[in-house]
């Protein structure tokens, strides 16, 4: 593995959700989300046994012949995207696209379980995949609903207004082929981005790589190492959260660099319902900090980005 491409360590906020002061760790989940959009979460009561089971059946399906994952390739949003398909806007022309494969999938229920229909694998191939899959999906839910309660600004606002939709979640498994290019130069698992919504839940199996850039306007931009917490999630906030808080809350740019070794990771993201409008919430802004962003729509909003991104994009949003 090649260490020394690493840059240099940022201690994000440890957040414990075992201790008994529910009112001060929304304070400090809040005061995360002001200072990097960045921060870990531990004691989360999600099981080493189940992450395991995840993780054996995400490599249980990205080792599958091409031809059986390509059964599944993803058309909209969900099911198998194969290597190269993603290419951040902020890459060169040039660039074959990251080198890492994905399988996505959501809730079976509901209007996006129907308009988005989930791919699964053959039960022939992987008897034990959908199950364990689906016992992930329901058991982040209820941990990202603590998460947005934490941040809810305004009470009960995100339920009201469609931004909390536990049908609305995807879950995203990756594989970095971990491909170094032979001239020395960063090669990129995932470039820089941000993440499109409101809050992602990530788990690693423990392969370095994850790097943050906190100010993407500086130049040349400083990425410092997110380094891993062995049982721990590393959790961000998006941009349609950005937008909600007029920027307060802050969707920080990251990266996955290849460090010349395999790696796996599943990333939760929690999205607003399509039809939910995104806008300045009133407590975010004032007369002499107007709105930065204008209201949008999340189905708009998420068709746009993703056909930016994604070289096989086609749905009709
Ligand atoms: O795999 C990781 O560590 C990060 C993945 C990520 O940033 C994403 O999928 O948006
Ligand atoms: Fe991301």
């Amino acid at each position: 593995m090649r260490e020394e491409i690493m840059g240099t360590v940022l201690q994000l906020p440890i957040i414990d959700l075992s201790l008994p002061e529910k009112l001060s760790t929304s304070q400090l989940i809040r005061q995360a989300c002001l200072d990097h959009g960045f921060f870990y979460l531990t004691n989360h009561g999600v099981s080493e046994e189940l992450m395991e089971r995840v993780f054996r059946e995400s490599k249980n399906l990205f080792c599958l012949p091409l031809d059986d994952k390509m059964v599944m390739v993803r058309r909209d949003f969900r099911g198998y995207s194969p290597l190269y398909d993603e290419k951040s806007v902020s890459s060169s022309s040039t660039s074959k696209g990251d080198s890492k494969e994905m399988f996505t999938f959501g809730s079976s229920e509901g209007d996006l379980g129907q308009l988005y229909p989930n791919k699964w694998p053959s039960e022939d191939l992987l008897p034990l995949w959908r199950q364990t899959m689906e016992c992930y999906y329901k058991t982040v839910m209820k941990l990202l609903g603590i998460v947005a309660l934490a941040l809810d600004l305004e009470e009960n606002f995100f339920e009201r207004v469609g931004g909390f939709n536990d049908q609305a979640a995807v879950v995203r498994l990756l594989r970095y082929s971990g491909e170094l290019n032979s001239s020395g130069q960063e090669t990129c698992g995932a470039s820089a981005h941000s993440d499109f919504g409101m809050i992602t839940l990530l788990a690693t199996d423990g392969v370095p790589g994850l790097q943050v850039c906190r100010d993407k306007d500086k130049e040349p931009n400083v990425w410092e190492d997110v380094p891993v917490i062995k049982g721990a999630f590393v959790v961000n906030i998006g941009d349609l959260m950005e937008r909600w808080t007029n920027g307060l809350f802050r969707s920080t740019m990251h990266r996955v660099l290849s460090v010349g070794k395999e790696r796996y990771s599943v990333a939760v993201f929690l999205d607003p319902d399509p039809n939910c409008v995104v806008e300045c919430l009133e407590s975010c802004c004032s007369e002499t900090s107007p709105p930065r962003f204008p209201p949008v729509r999340t189905g708009d909003y998420f068709h746009e980005r993703f056909s930016q991104s994604l070289t096989s994009y086609s749905t009709s949003g």
